[in-house]
């Protein structure tokens, strides 16, 4: 029988800043080729969750607990290895990834650059992934000598992907990718985002307020509330039968969920 190891296993962890418990005793687990969406309240530990994974320091933190990736603690790896680790298999996407490239120099100077940080790769290398890239992403090809200036705000949240996912990571770490868009921009992102995953495998760990947006883009969805999770299961099982009352709460926030592939109803809270 083949009994698949998931990717990335979250396994007791808490997370404090001083006296604060951010995040209480969270277990989840993340198959390769999946997507994982974590939704709760501002506050809830969301976000702590994703810079413990991604290794980011932090002025204060403790924690407990275990994170493993490919069943390797992830914790308590030396830090060269663990910045080395998030440069190649493990990438992240924030709410305004556009907004994080310098506006006057080209895109393609611009990742060109961070790659070389991590990988021996020749200008034609690079040109060739970012080509494959903008494909799946459906974006044009003519935004790689372009400038950031020159993007719609959908357009440079995608060109984020593409950036984050030039060294092909298991691993897509998402903190609201798309929360700073109009409805139909998050729509495309969302779906350039499926297609990425249908494409490269990719594992995505996701991050939202929005239930609507988990529910686009999720096979499962783990609700936190003051650091805790209240409810974990697939999205199918947790959106028509959600056993807390604080679950039907976000549900009811939303007027009406979105149809499939379509702007009706709004993903935008
Ligand atoms: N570096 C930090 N130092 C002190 N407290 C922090 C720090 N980061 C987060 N917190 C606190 O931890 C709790 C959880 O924050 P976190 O950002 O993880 O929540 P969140 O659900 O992602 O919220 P948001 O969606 O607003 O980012 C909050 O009370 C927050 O104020």
């Amino acid at each position: 029988m083949n009994i698949m190891k998931p990717l990335l296993d979250v396994t007791h962890l808490s997370i404090s800043y001083g006296s604060l418990t951010a995040v209480n005793d969270l277990s989840f687990s993340l198959n390769a080729d999946s997507t994982l969406a974590i939704v709760g309240e501002s506050g809830s530990g969301k976000s702590s969750v994703l810079r413990a994974i991604l290794g980011l320091p932090e002025r204060g933190r403790s924690w407990q607990g275990d994170i493993s990736m490919d069943g390797q603690s992830l914790l308590t790896l030396p830090p060269g290895k663990r910045r080395a680790l998030c440069g190649s298999a493990i990438a992240m996407i924030f709410q305004d990834a556009g907004a994080s490239f310098c506006p006057v120099r080209r895109i393609s100077a611009q990742i060109s650059e961070s790659i070389r940080a991590h990988a021996n790769w020749t200008k034609q290398q690079i040109r060739q992934r970012a080509e494959e890239l903008m494909a799946v992403l459906d974006l044009p090809q003519t935004v790689w000598d372009a400038y950031p200036f020159e993007l719609s705000g959908g357009m440079g949240q995608r060109v984020g992907i593409l950036a984050a996912m030039m060294l092909r990571p298991k691993l897509l770490l998402a903190d609201e990718p798309t929360s700073a868009l109009d409805v139909l921009s998050q729509i495309c992102v969302l779906d350039a985002l499926k297609a990425l995953q249908r494409t490269e495998g990719t594992a995505i760990l996701l991050v939202t307020h929005n239930i609507a947006v988990a529910r686009h883009l999720a096979d499962a969805l783990l609700v936190m509330r003051r650091g805790e999770c209240i409810e974990y299961g697939t999205c199918e099982t947790v959106l028509q039968h959600p056993q807390q009352a604080y679950t039907r709460e976000l549900l009811h926030a939303i007027p009406q969920l979105p149809l499939e592939g379509t702007a009706e109803g709004g993903l935008l809270q």
